[in-house]
């Protein structure tokens, strides 16, 4: 877009309207976590690569450390919502029952008899023992004992999953994202966070809450995960493109925001594809409305095609250009301020793979952090960030920080 064509304009909030998030920064008001559940318990030193997790995490003081996080949020006038009370809430919703039995089972994984009886057992359960199935998975142990006659029952060995569990819904950022008035349900690239869409899917569609809700970005579409996903600024969207995002989920992710005029310029950012940078929100987050801070050994390489609507209803690609010029362009300001970090190689390294870049703002200037990354919150601080820090040492197992854990439903605007 030239700089005398005019920017499509962009909804901004009114007072009492539906929620809305058209930033990183606008005063957070609504948020949705997980606090950590049965889910953790299933994770064994044989399981915890193929279910993401870097160690076995001690799952109770995940529970306080957790709490704590929230509770950080409520007493900063966050309203907190956790995604197993709206889970059950959706669930007393006989069709939302029927969507999460549908999504549990899995004929490849049981076969035809043992899908059946699955099914028929789920069912039969109330909202909070579906709920406990689909979040903490089921064992063939666990199976009602009536459906013993299935081949596949008896060949597997009685811990192995016959509903796999989801102890990734603790990073609620990746599953969901809000883009001004509307939430995207992504659609997540690794076999263990799979089903975590449908269970999204099916809060959105079914809890009273949120069921006149519109949805951006299709069902089924290519991979995208909401970590990968910053609102720059109102209209200015930037999408990690890696380890779990592709090119093709960057482009129809942009093509539905411009369809449905969200945003006027998506900046797709090729990152490593490796598990350290397994999202963009890894390596970089927003801390105020013009400053980021930002992994030290990509601040000079990270680079950006922006993506614009053109005049048939389709993308138009440009670039690549470094990311830090073409996110000022994009948002019009002069300079997307990086906070110099300053870190030795080293020191950067450590801190950036304990999340030490992966900041929740609760306002432009105040971010939360956890509190092992010393340096980073140190230099945070000297550049003038509030930082609150909370503990991470078992929730950081699943290798993610707060921005990771929770998912912005309302934003305030920013003025
Ligand atoms: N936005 C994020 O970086 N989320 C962290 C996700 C961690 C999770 N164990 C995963 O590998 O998907």
């Amino acid at each position: 877009m030239t700089a005398q064509q005019a920017e499509p304009a962009i909804p901004t909030a009114q007072p009492g309207a539906a929620p809305r998030v058209d930033s990183e920064v606008g005063p957070l008001r609504t948020v949705l976590l997980h606090r950590p559940g049965a889910e953790l318990k299933r994770l064994t030193p044989r399981n915890n690569d193929q279910l993401l997790f870097d160690g076995i995490p001690w799952v109770d003081r995940a529970q306080s450390e957790h709490d704590a996080f929230a509770a950080a949020l409520t007493a900063r006038g966050v309203e907190v919502l956790l995604l197993s009370e709206v889970l059950q809430e959706a669930l007393a919703d006989r069709r939302a029952r029927a969507a999460g039995v549908l999504s549990a089972v899995d004929e490849r994984r049981l076969g035809l008899d043992l899908s059946d009886a699955l099914r028929s057992h789920l069912t039969g359960l109330d909202a909070a023992s579906l709920s406990h199935v689909l979040t903490a998975g089921m064992t063939f142990a666990e199976l009602p004992a009536a459906e013993g006659a299935s081949l596949v029952r008896r060949m597997h060995h009685p811990d192995d999953f016959a509903v796999l569990p989801l102890p990734n819904l603790l990073f609620t950022r990746d599953s969901s994202v809000w883009v001004g008035d509307r939430v995207a349900i992504t659609s997540l690239a690794m076999p263990a966070r799979r089903r975590e869409t449908s269970l999204m899917d099916l809060i959105y569609a079914y809890h009273p809450r949120f069921s006149r809700t519109d949805r951006a970005y299709g069902a089924h579409s290519a991979p995208l995960e909401g970590g990968d996903v910053l609102l720059l600024a109102p209209g200015v969207l930037a999408i990690g493109v890696g380890e779990r995002t592709t090119p093709a989920g960057a482009e129809s992710f942009a093509r539905s925001a411009f369809a449905d005029g969200l945003a006027h310029t998506v900046l797709a950012v090729p990152i490593a594809q490796e598990r350290a940078t397994m999202h963009l929100d890894t390596v970089c987050t927003m801390v105020d409305r013009d400053a980021v801070v930002m992994y030290p050994a990509v601040r000079d390489s990270l680079s950006a095609y922006p993506l614009r609507p053109d005049e048939s209803g389709g993308v138009q690609v440009d670039g690549p250009v470094p990311f830090l010029e073409a996110a000022a362009e994009a948002m019009g300001i002069e300079r997307l301020r990086v906070i110099d970090t300053g870190l030795d190689p080293i020191t950067a390294e450590r801190e950036q793979w304990d999340d030490g870049n992966n900041t929740l703002a609760l306002e432009p200037g105040v971010v939360m952090a956890y509190e092992r990354n010393v340096e980073t919150n140190a230099r945070l601080e000297d550049a003038g960030i509030e930082v609150l820090r909370i503990s991470g040492s078992e929730l950081g197992s699943g290798r993610g920080g707060p921005r990771c854990m929770s998912c912005p439903i309302d934003r305030a605007p920013l003025v």
